[in-house]
């Protein structure tokens, strides 16, 4: 468990000079004016999300529990009612229930004596009974900064025994106990009256938050035995959530859930930090447009991986890319069949340089073959190379770029989608973000699992075409009878279940009637390859009835329309050494010249990049 830091707080005559209220939702933090701790009033997105997902996955731990504890109290019955079993008497010589393996489930009902002993034992009357009573859940939350979000936490979940509120930053933590103090949800147990005015009344929260003041690290892997684990465990760092992954996939319980933010989407989603992309996490970035959705795999490989080394693995619940970070939110279980479907899970893209066309290359295969006792018999085998080997695009004959490793696998369980949906109608007053949170987790649950999204603008940008309106193009896919969707992470975007060879055929056949100009192309440009290519499929360009959902619906929120005022990341929180007077020492590695030096090399090498670009397009063309 985690050193309990000494609970006290002491707020005389309300807000102190140094310190400014903040207010969301259910809870009211005081953040200090010097940025000494780190708050981004923009994430109340994410924290509105994470409210209703941890919900409703808590909601679905609860049924699943209770479904095993009924499978058990059953099978136990049927023993016992065969005359085999009069329950297994251990040491104590009390009945031991093997139901209570889900033994904290498990509680008496109020009303009659459930109580059993060995000398008067009856078959208890087990439905009639017996009550389901689910045990209680530990949230950590690694890098909490003011506590705004473990706070919110343990008064808007139900169930929550503890929020463990952790930072390294003395000073992010010192804000978190003054926080935790003035909301009135510290731990009971220290007997701490809450300080006067305070915001928060003791009843409102189910569970206490405890503060920790050190390293994740060290705090997750002091949570790696079964019995220490946790139930949730929250990541929202400061950029890539990489360092802080493998600590978390050990300390979290079965069916339990990780809730990752990275912020780094320049690294994971942009085209110029490849290598950077690689060594966080284990895979290439892409440049392509539909980057977003790469960076959501990247990430969600990383994870795979190192749930892997445990002998666990991941099932995506909800993966988003949003504005400036993505979040995802993952189960982790431990079963040993799926860690061996990883393979075929995984892989690389090889994405065309030009036209962005990309071939997918798997690692792994599944095959079943039917054993002699009529049984089916699952192997896993090398995969076969079904893509890029010729290091040329087929649709434009450019070279391609690699990404990844990647997971290949779906990005959301349409389920557990709706049931975060189901749980948070007529909530628009409990979320600050309702209107945005409907949204995107509707266009999340449509989505279809089919690798990359693309955009009707940017496809005919390759045939020089003016683009086709996005309708046209997804009635030719509907018309020859493909599936189509959206995709959350941009708007306008869609994702088909049809062959890119098919979308640019799309564009081909858009040719027919509104040809371009090529004279002013050069003759050995990817644009008249990709013109030239002859058609390999019949399209037909009426419009379909049913892509009327692409027409925008502007009264449901889907992308960020209208961004607030220092929309973004926020910059971090300032560290401060304090000398024995109490002054502030200058910070010497991070003086504002080090950051203008910082921009000046920045600006540099993204010069250089631009040069090689162009040296590259040269190359390519
Ligand atoms: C982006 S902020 C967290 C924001 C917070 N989760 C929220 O919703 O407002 C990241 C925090 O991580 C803390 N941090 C950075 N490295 C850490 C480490 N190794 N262990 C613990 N905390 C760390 C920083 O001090 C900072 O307060
Ligand atoms: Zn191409």
């Amino acid at each position: 468990m985690s050193s309990s830091i000494p609970y006290t707080v002491d707020l005389p005559g309300g807000i102190p000079d140094t310190m400014r209220p903040h207010t969301e939702r259910t809870t009211t933090i005081l953040v200090p004016k010097a940025n000494t701790a780190f708050l981004n009033p923009v994430q109340e997105y994410n924290r509105d999300l994470s409210v209703s997902v941890i919900r409703a996955w808590n909601e679905m731990r609860k049924e699943e529990t209770e479904a095993r504890w009924r499978k058990n109290l059953e099978k136990d019955s049927k023993k016992k009612s065969k005359g085999k079993g009069k329950g297994k008497e251990d040491k104590t010589g009390e009945v031991k229930d093997e139901s209570k393996d889900e033994a904290k489930e498990e509680q008496p009902a109020a009303g009659p004596s459930t109580e059993v002993s060995f000398r008067s034992y009856q078959r208890p009357r087990l439905t009639a009974q017996r009550v389901f009573n689910p045990s209680k859940i530990t949230i950590l939350e690694a890098l909490s900064a003011t506590g705004l979000r473990s706070i919110r936490y343990a008064k808007e979940i139900p169930d929550v025994k503890v929020v463990l509120a952790n930072d390294i930053s003395p000073s992010a933590c010192d804000a978190m106990r003054k926080n935790v103090a003035l909301n009135g949800v510290g731990p009971a147990e220290e007997g701490v009256a809450a300080p006067e005015g305070d915001l928060g009344r003791r009843e409102n929260c189910n569970g206490y938050v405890q503060v920790n003041e050190g390293d994740a690290l060290t705090l997750m892997y002091a949570h790696r035995a079964g019995k220490d684990r946790v139930e949730v465990v929250d990541l929202d760092p400061y950029g890539t959530a990489a360092p802080f992954i493998d600590s978390a996939m050990g300390s979290i319980a079965d069916g339990g859930l990780l809730c990752v933010t990275c912020t780094d989407l320049s690294v994971l989603a942009g085209s110029n930090y490849p290598e950077k992309a690689f060594s966080n996490y284990g895979g290439a970035s892409a440049n392509t447009e539909y980057s977003h959705e790469v960076a959501l795999r990247l990430v969600l490989n990383s994870l795979a991986q190192a749930a892997a080394r445990y002998g666990r693995h991941v099932t995506p619940l909800i993966s988003l890319s949003i504005d400036f970070y993505v979040r995802l939110f993952v189960r982790i279980d431990t079963r040993a069949v799926e860690v061996k479907r990883l393979a075929s899970k995984t892989g690389i893209v090889y994405a065309c340089n030009y036209c962005q066309t990309p071939a997918v290359q798997p690692f792994g295969r599944i095959m079943e073959r039917e054993g002699k006792k009529g049984n089916t018999n699952i192997l896993y085998r090398h995969a076969q190379n079904n893509a890029g080997s010729s290091g040329r695009c087929d649709e434009c004959g450019s070279h391609q770029h690699i990404a990844g490793p990647m997971w290949l696998g779906p990005l959301h369980d349409k389920d557990f989608i709706g049931r975060v949906l189901k749980s948070i109608e007529g909530q628009q007053a409990n979320y600050g973000t309702w209107a945005r949170m409907h949204g995107m987790l509707s266009l999340a649950q449509e989505e279809l699992e089919d690798m990359f999204y693309f955009t009707s603008n940017k496809i005919h940008g390759f045939a020089h075409m003016t683009a086709q309106p996005t309708k046209t193009v997804v009635s030719a896919l509907l018309n020859a009878g493909y599936k189509v969707s959206r995709s959350h992470a941009i708007g306008g975007s869609v994702k088909t279940n049809a062959p890119r060879s098919f979308v640019l055929d799309i564009l081909r056949e858009g040719l027919k009637t509104n040809p371009v100009r090529l004279d002013k192309v050069a003759e050995n440009s990817p644009v008249r390859r990709l013109i030239a290519k002859p058609m390999t499929h019949t399209v037909d360009l009426t419009l379909n009835p049913d892509a009327k959902l692409f027409e925008r619906d502007r009264s449901t929120v889907f992308y960020q329309l209208n961004p607030l005022p220092n929309w973004g990341p926020a910059p971090r929180a300032r560290t401060v050494q304090v000398n024995e007077d109490g002054s502030e020492v200058p910070n010497k590695r991070k003086s504002e010249d080090g950051e203008a030096h910082e921009a000046e090399a920045e600006a540099k090498r993204a010069k250089v990049e631009a040069e090689a670009d162009d040296e590259e397009a040269a190359m390519n063309a």
